[in-house]
């Protein structure tokens, strides 16, 4: 980037190196919406005017002029009155006609008060017989730009007063620190707003223009800056405020995507917290459910028969409204309709409805090592385990320590082992896969801790009932089992453990110790299927003798369906998801990203980081 110089003694300079920046900076800025951002920033014209007035005032500041006289105003009105009435030559007309001019007189009366000095504005004397139970009221005025003010407003069910509701962190009342929660609003603009509804003070607000006038009474309380650690969490829903019916006002909702990170700024509300998206330009905190509140009514979701039907317990639902100054699309609340969402019944009467998935485990190749069991545990999908939020913090891996382990997970027959292998060739010393262990008796052929680690029944069970295994299953009254120490032993060669297993077995992998970076490798739609596994082979399932053979028509089916089904049960302990579409393609993008989580910063859960 060339060197701007704002150029001593040249008052154009700063000015300039404004309109400069955006195009200076372009070839730095990756994404469309900083682009945008900052073009928005450089451009806004009050920037371009505060920057000409500084110069101008730089310049006055170099040459430093000081007053004659500080009361030019009463030198011009003591002239006139001598003037008045003296001989009526043109000149001492039009000089009269000069100094009776409302522009000249304000200018001189201006000039006066610089020259003075006398900036602040004369406050009258504060009357003897002040009542102390009269209450103070404080009178704000702020000036209405593009942005929201950030506060919302509510009636109080008791006193019909109209409150501020809630201020949102980082936004314009925020920054102000003019206004808090509690205030009670008396006037907008002069205009007294105890008999108004909100509706009718938002549309007020959206009238009027330039600076706005606020009457309040302060609350009693004044809000404690909360001195809340910065929190971030990983969310792991998709959530629209626009969709939901319990938010106490939809402006002020921040809408977000199931994967994103938040800022949480604020959990003085049990049930609404306060965030913004990390890395984003915008200060203004939005409302989010808080962590309680999405898993109450998440328990409420569930279905008809293994529910409580929600009670109507008040026909009253508290809602703020947003006070927005851009214009706003309010919507159409009624104050005394709805339904309150009491705590108390949420978690009553439910149960935790578990089910059984069925899916199909291939027969695997011991050469590729990949296990030849069906899977024992029961497939139940944790229902208890409601996905919300999770806090994360950032994670870079310290070189020299431990890899984090890689877990792959995908329907049969996706292309795990096929992407699995072509890692391991790539870079044998880096990447491995963990030794099985078995109950069979060893073959001829076969050595302890290459293709497994024979061991007998006895001891397979007691490894078992001692949670030594992440996956265990039978195979022809054999057991076949994948050890959390076969892992371990990967792991300590500061090799990277290639692990494919099941997804419900991700959580139990979810430790400080293995930091797994899971991937979940898709399939394309079946249209591409059918065109890109043509000559692929599937071993068949271990009821079926025969060799290998050609994917059916059902095979792509099923794939499609089981990846759906694990995408929407477990898609929030993904990472990462690899569509298996173009073999060579798959899998440059899973190198790339393996490379990345050896060397880029991740957000990983804070339990990883405390241990
Ligand atoms: N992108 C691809 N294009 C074409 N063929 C592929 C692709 N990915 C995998 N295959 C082929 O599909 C077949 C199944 O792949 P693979 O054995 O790796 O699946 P898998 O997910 O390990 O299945 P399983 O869980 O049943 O062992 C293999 O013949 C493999 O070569």
């Amino acid at each position: 980037m060339p060197a701007l110089s704002t150029g001593s003694g040249n008052y154009s300079g700063l000015h300039e190196l404004l309109c400069a920046l955006p195009s200076q900076l372009q070839p730095h800025v990756h994404s469309q919406d900083d682009s945008t951002f900052l073009h928005n920033m450089f451009g806004e014209r009050s920037l371009h005017s505060l920057v000409k007035i500084h110069e101008r005032l730089q310049h006055y500041e170099e040459h430093s002029p000081a007053p004659i006289l500080d009361s030019a105003g009463s030198l011009a009105a003591d002239l006139s009155e001598e003037l008045q009435g003296k001989s009526a030559s043109e000149e001492i007309s039009e000089l009269l006609n000069l100094l009776a001019k409302p522009h000249v007189k304000s200018l001189l009366s201006v000039h006066d008060t610089v020259a003075q000095k006398s900036y602040d504005p004369e406050l009258p004397p504060l009357p003897d017989d002040i009542d102390d139970d009269e209450v103070s009221v404080k009178i704000i005025r702020l000036v209405k730009n593009k942005e929201p003010l950030g506060a919302t407003i509510k009636r109080d069910e008791h006193t019909g007063a109209i409150l501020i509701a809630r201020i949102m962190r980082g936004g314009a009342a925020d920054r102000s620190g003019l206004i808090h929660v509690g205030d009670v609003l008396r006037e907008v603009n002069g205009v007294p707003v105890d008999d108004k509804k909100p509706d009718e003070i938002i549309h007020i607000l959206s009238q009027s223009q330039g600076a706005i006038t606020f009457k309040l009474i302060p609350a009693i309380k004044e809000e404690t800056p909360s001195k809340e650690p910065k929190m971030f969490v990983k969310t792991l829903f998709d959530y629209d405020p626009a969709e939901d019916k319990a938010i106490p006002c939809k402006e002020a909702g921040l809408a977000f995507k199931r994967g994103d990170i938040l800022q949480i700024m604020s959990q003085d509300d049990a049930n609404w917290w306060q965030a913004k998206q990390d890395g984003h330009a915008n200060p203004r905190a939005g409302l989010i459910p808080s962590k309680q509140f999405q898993e109450r009514r998440f328990a409420l979701r569930r279905p008809a028969a293994s529910v409580l039907q929600p009670q109507k317990i008040s026909n009253r639902r508290s809602y703020d409204t947003a006070v927005e100054f851009a214009p706003l699309e309010a919507e159409e609340i009624e104050e005394d309709d709805g339904w309150f969402y009491g705590s108390g019944f949420y978690l009553s009467g439910y149960h935790v409805a578990g089910f059984r998935r069925s899916f199909r485990l291939s027969r695997r190749d011991k050469k590729t090592n990949k296990s030849m069991y069906e899977c024992k545990k029961s497939e139940q999908y944790d229902m208890a385990d409601v996905a919300t939020y999770e806090e994360v913090t950032p994670h870079r891996r310290q070189s020299g320590a431990k890899h984090r382990l890689v877990v792959l997970v995908g329907p049969t027959g996706v292309g795990l082992n096929e992407l699995k292998r072509k890692l391991l060739i790539s870079d044998p010393q880096h990447f491995s896969v963990t030794v099985p262990h078995t109950s069979r008796p060893k073959r001829n052929q076969e050595n302890e801790g290459v293709e497994y680690h024979f061991i007998s029944k006895n001891i397979f069970e007691t490894d078992i009932h001692n949670n030594k295994f992440i996956e265990h299953g039978e195979y022809k009254g054999n057991y076949y089992g994948t050890s959390l120490d076969s892992v371990r032993s990967v792991l300590s060669k500061n090799k990277v453990c290639l692990l494919d297993v099941q997804p419900h077995t991700i959580k139990h992998l979810r430790t400080a110790e293995f930091k797994p970076y899971v991937v979940f490798v898709k399939p394309p739609p079946v249209e591409r299927l059918r065109e890109s596994r043509r000559n692929a082979k599937v071993i068949p399932g271990k009821d079926d003798k025969g060799s290998a053979k050609s994917f059916s028509e059902e095979d792509f089916l099923e794939m499609v369906s089981t990846a759906q089904q694990m995408e929407s049960q477990h898609g929030h302990l993904f990472e990462k998801i690899i569509v298996n579409d173009d073999l060579t393609a798959a899998f440059t993008e899973l190198k790339v990203a393996l490379k990345k989580v050896e060397t880029d910063t991740h957000w990983v859960p804070i339990s990883w980081t405390h241990s």
